[in-house]
């Protein structure tokens, strides 16, 4: 495997010094991109693409090729592991995904499979190890999962929910049904992100999508324990380098200590919460990624790159920032757009490291 030629991402992670600030974005892969959507066709339907270790090792370069950015992420889909685990996914045009069977009962928990990395799963390992090798170092490449209480929405709910009714009445009148699920969920994704390390990943996140639906307490308990968890399980060295692990919990501005208590080496902010404040709370202990709201690229050009400027500053200087978005880039923003964000990260981030 060759030498890493830049890893100021990892750095920043592990708040060594780095020489500009790092950029990504969330769903730097999809549909903005024109030519995402010809080879998505070209694959037939998205789940095709995810399934294809050449085309989705083709989408995750796309962005790369188009921009400076410091990290690939893997292109696939957080509901791989629910689908491997007999639920039957699939996507309806315009509606997102949807499920075949939900898991609402005890009897639902027992015909829950659970999926071995090197069969079910192996589809996605083999996509990690082929953009690894087409990678060739250029930048380092993320793995990822959905947190336990995420993937736990779409399989009790059945696909996408606003108000998470049947998940939050199991919550309130069925607790142990669903701490089995979550539970049953932490292993499955201890190991699914084992074997991406394995693979080739050079640093994680969990996604946890919908944590911030929850009340105080009930994240506590549903969701960040079983993060805990499962980054307790984690194998943290590849290739005699630190795996970094990023907890991005969307809407968990109010728990960053608990979340930095987490064993995670960084936290993923959305743009409610300041970085001066989160750096102020948890910065002596996590590094920080994000934060700017993904509609800034709707506006022009300029103004993205004021806003840039507005958060670098908010940050302040030194290592321990990895910039990003604050959430997934939207379908209908400009490639162009998402090029002058990229480019004011890259131009504006070095006078904060000197
Ligand atoms: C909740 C969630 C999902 N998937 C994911 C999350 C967590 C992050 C978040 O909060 O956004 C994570 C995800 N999904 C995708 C990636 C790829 C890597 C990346 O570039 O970030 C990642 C990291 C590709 C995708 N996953 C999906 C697409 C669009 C599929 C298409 O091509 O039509 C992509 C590029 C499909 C997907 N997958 C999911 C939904 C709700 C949808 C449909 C949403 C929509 O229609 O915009 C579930």
């Amino acid at each position: 495997m060759s030498e890493l030629q830049n890893d100021r991402f990892l750095k920043a992670l592990l708040k060594e010094p780095v020489d500009r600030t790092p950029v990504w974005m969330m769903r730097q892969a999809g549909r903005y991109l024109p030519e995402y959507r010809e080879t998505r066709s070209q694959a037939g339907d998205f789940l095709s693409l995810c399934k294809n270790a050449d085309l989705a090792c083709e989408v995750t370069l796309q962005p790369l090729d188009r921009y400076p950015l410091d990290a690939a992420i893997l292109f696939s889909d957080i509901l791989t592991v629910p689908d491997a685990m007999g639920l039957g996914l699939y996507f309806e045009a315009g509606e997102g995904p949807k499920f075949k069977h939900t898991v609402r009962s005890e009897q639902d928990l027992s015909r829950l499979q659970t999926p071995k990395m090197d069969d079910e799963l192996k589809y996605v390992m083999n996509a990690v190890s082929t953009i690894r090798s087409e990678l060739n170092g250029r930048v380092p490449l993320i793995g990822f999962t959905g947190s336990p209480w995420t993937l736990a929405t779409y399989m009790v709910e059945g696909g996408s929910s606003k108000d998470f009714r049947h998940i939050k009445a199991m919550m309130y009148s069925q607790p142990d049904v669903l701490h089995e699920l979550l539970s049953r969920l932490a292993d499955t994704v201890t190991d699914y992100l084992n074997a991406q390390i394995d693979a080739g990943a050079q640093a994680v996140q969990i996604f946890d999508s919908w944590g911030g639906a929850l009340g105080h307490q009930a994240y506590l308990d549903f969701s960040l324990a079983y993060m805990n968890r499962i980054i307790a399980g984690l194998k943290r060295e590849h290739d005699g380098r630190k795996v970094p692990v990023i907890l991005f919990t969307k809407g968990g501005g109010q728990w960053l200590e608990a979340m930095a208590d987490s064993g995670a080496d960084a936290l993923g902010l959305d743009w409610t919460t300041s970085l001066t404040d989160a750096r102020q709370r948890v910065g002596d202990k996590v590094a920080l990624q994000g934060n700017m709201d993904p509609c800034v690229l709707y506006a022009s050009p300029d103004r993205i790159r004021d806003e840039v400027e507005r958060i670098l500053a908010e940050y302040g200087s030194g290592t321990g920032h990895v910039f990003n978005l604050g959430h997934g880039i939207q379908q209908f923003v400009d490639p162009d757009h998402a090029g002058a964000f990229v480019e004011a990260v890259v131009e504006l981030s070095p006078k904060y490291h000197r």
